[in-house]
């Protein structure tokens, strides 16, 4: 009876962590095989077009016909290449500027025609779990929102293996600083992040910015398609070499933080925007659906928002679109119509 009590309360213990709670100890993917966590949180596996000829059609506006020819897991940055070329056509970029003294320092602004001191800023980081993607097939919502006078800042970190994840929430950070500190009458910072770059804005809400002598006028967030746990993800093939220890992987989790140690939002107005697309994996939709509830609980002003038929790429490429409901909706937060 003794050593069954014993087994009974080492096994719940086991469950419990530092967070104070214990859904951890139902997480699902505790119950997963490697396979299935690769499956999970491989995005390309998931798609429901990518790579089919309907896919082309679909984005024969972006796309260019060789597109066929591009093995799946190339095509989300090969499609970049051609959208970011086209946001550069119009001559009303500053590409390269540095924000830090590393070569991989670099943001790229898109300003509208109407220029302003009182522009609003969306600041976005990209995605490719932290290994791949650059600013340079990135720039997808820059034209329908210069077009309204949002000015657009997309920017490079230095993915590994030449960063680690604490220099890339680092430069994160100090690409904010230089937006607040270059655009001081700026009429809100909202930052945008897609997949990875989606943990990496989320990682702002931590920030602390007092060390950088300035505190950037942080309106909204926009997180697509992210992941805000890296446990699961360090049991993944593809990303198990940028978390080694477990201390890493919570350190880097907005999920974990925001649990562990509640931070109280330094603007109660600021809005927090998670969203995931339909066929998303599982997983990802479990993790976007846990963020959001943690941020509501800590009191922030946080909205959910499955896209409808949207895969993990398209969620981004059809920011493209003016008429696309996620276009919508970060229209009207930054112009505070809803
Ligand atoms: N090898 C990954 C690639 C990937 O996850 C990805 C690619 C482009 C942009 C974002 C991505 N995912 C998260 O950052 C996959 O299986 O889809």
């Amino acid at each position: 009876m003794c050593v069954w009590w014993y087994m009974c309360v080492w096994w719940y213990k086991a469950g419990m962590d530092v967070s104070g709670g214990n859904h951890r100890h139902e997480a699902p993917w505790k119950r997963m095989s490697k396979e299935e966590l690769d499956n999970q949180y491989s995005p390309s596996r998931w798609v429901v077009r990518l790579g089919a000829e309907e896919a082309m059609r679909t984005y024969s506006q972006i796309g260019n016909e060789a597109g066929l020819e591009v093995p799946p897991a190339h095509l989300p940055h090969f499609i970049g290449e051609e959208v970011t070329k086209r946001a550069r056509a119009t001559g009303r970029s500053l590409l390269n500027v540095p924000y830090g003294d590393g070569d991989g320092e670099k943001l790229d602004i898109y300003l509208p025609e109407a220029v302003s001191e009182a522009m609003p800023f969306l600041v976005f980081f990209h995605g490719g779990y932290w290994q791949s993607g650059s600013k340079d097939t990135s720039a997808f919502m820059v034209n329908p929102l210069t077009a309204q006078g949002v000015a657009v800042v997309i920017v490079a970190y230095d993915i590994a293996p030449k960063g680690t994840l604490d220099q890339m929430v680092d430069q994160v950070t100090q690409s904010i600083v230089f937006v607040q500190k270059q655009y001081p009458g700026n009429q809100g910072i909202y930052l945008c992040g897609h997949s990875a770059g989606a943990h990496l804005a989320a990682m702002m809400l931590l920030a602390d910015w007092t060390k950088h002598g300035v505190t950037p006028n942080l309106k909204g967030f926009f997180l697509l398609s992210g992941v805000y746990d890296l446990e699961p993800i360090m049991h993944t093939s593809e990303n198990a070499p940028l978390l080694p220890a477990l201390e890493d992987a919570q350190r880097n989790s907005p999920l974990w933080q925001l649990e562990t140690a509640p931070t109280q939002p330094a603007d109660p107005a600021c809005r927090i925007l998670v969203t995931v697309g339909q066929h998303d994996s599982p997983e990802f939709h479990r993790q976007s659906r846990e963020f959001y509830q943690t941020l509501c609980q800590g009191g922030w002003k946080a909205s959910f928002e499955e896209l409808h038929d949207m895969d993990h790429f398209e969620i981004l490429w059809n920011l493209t679109q003016e008429d696309y409901v996620l276009t919508q909706i970060i229209l009207k937060t930054i112009f505070q119509e809803s």
